[in-house]
């Protein structure tokens, strides 16, 4: 794997979402083995917001969260490391947009677009989706150089409203607004 990695750590953002099982204790244990990858350090971590389905409706609500993190991972090593994290906690695919037990979505990543099969950034429905843009709202930058946070308070200008999506807890995993590097 580090034959892969880049030696300039770059700032990521990833959204997790749950809706089966313990969701708060499964987006934790998360951030934790995203953490505990010697390549990727969390920086910052939003509220936890209980959510209502979006999508394929008929299955329970979702608590959504947004996290921003360090690495010298490349998008796709970082990519397959989150699928892996899914597979341990127990995510099974059945229905698109259906229930689980967990759900990294790779949004941004530091002077990087991509288009390939495996993985596409930014991410392709990050600006329609509420659940994701309200978690990030709480751990954007400002005048971060890359203009990510442009993008998103764009996107959230244009969004109906926030329906369906309510603060539910502060996030226990690490609430402090760590300076990089740390
Ligand atoms: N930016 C990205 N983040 C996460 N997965 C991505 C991304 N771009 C492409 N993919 C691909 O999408 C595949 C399916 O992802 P997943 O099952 O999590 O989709 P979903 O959460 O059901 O729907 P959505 O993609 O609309 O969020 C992944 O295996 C991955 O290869
Ligand atoms: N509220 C909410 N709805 C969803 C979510 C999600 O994380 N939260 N994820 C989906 C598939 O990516 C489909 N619908």
């Amino acid at each position: 794997m580090n034959a892969h990695t880049t030696s300039e750590p770059s700032e990521a953002y990833i959204a997790l979402g749950a809706n089966l099982g313990d969701r708060e204790q499964t987006l934790l244990d998360a951030i934790g083995r995203l953490d505990a990858h010697p390549d990727i350090q969390v920086q910052r971590c939003s509220d936890l917001y209980e959510t209502e389905p979006v999508g394929y409706v008929d299955q329970p609500s979702f608590i959504n969260m947004a996290i921003a993190v360090r690495t010298t991972l490349s998008p796709l090593e970082l990519l397959r490391y989150m699928l892996f994290i899914e597979q341990e906690l127990g995510r099974v695919r059945s229905v698109r947009w259906g229930p689980r037990t967990i759900d990294l979505d790779l949004l941004f990543m530091e002077g990087v677009t991509l288009q390939t099969s495996e993985l596409v950034l930014p991410h392709p429905r990050m600006e329609e989706r509420a659940f994701v843009l309200i978690p990030l709202a709480d751990i954007l930058m400002e005048n971060d150089l890359s203009g990510f946070t442009d993008i998103v308070q764009s996107a959230m200008r244009k969004l109906d409203g926030k329906d369906g999506i309510q603060r539910w807890k502060t996030c226990s995993w690490r609430t402090a607004f760590a300076p990089s590097g740390n």
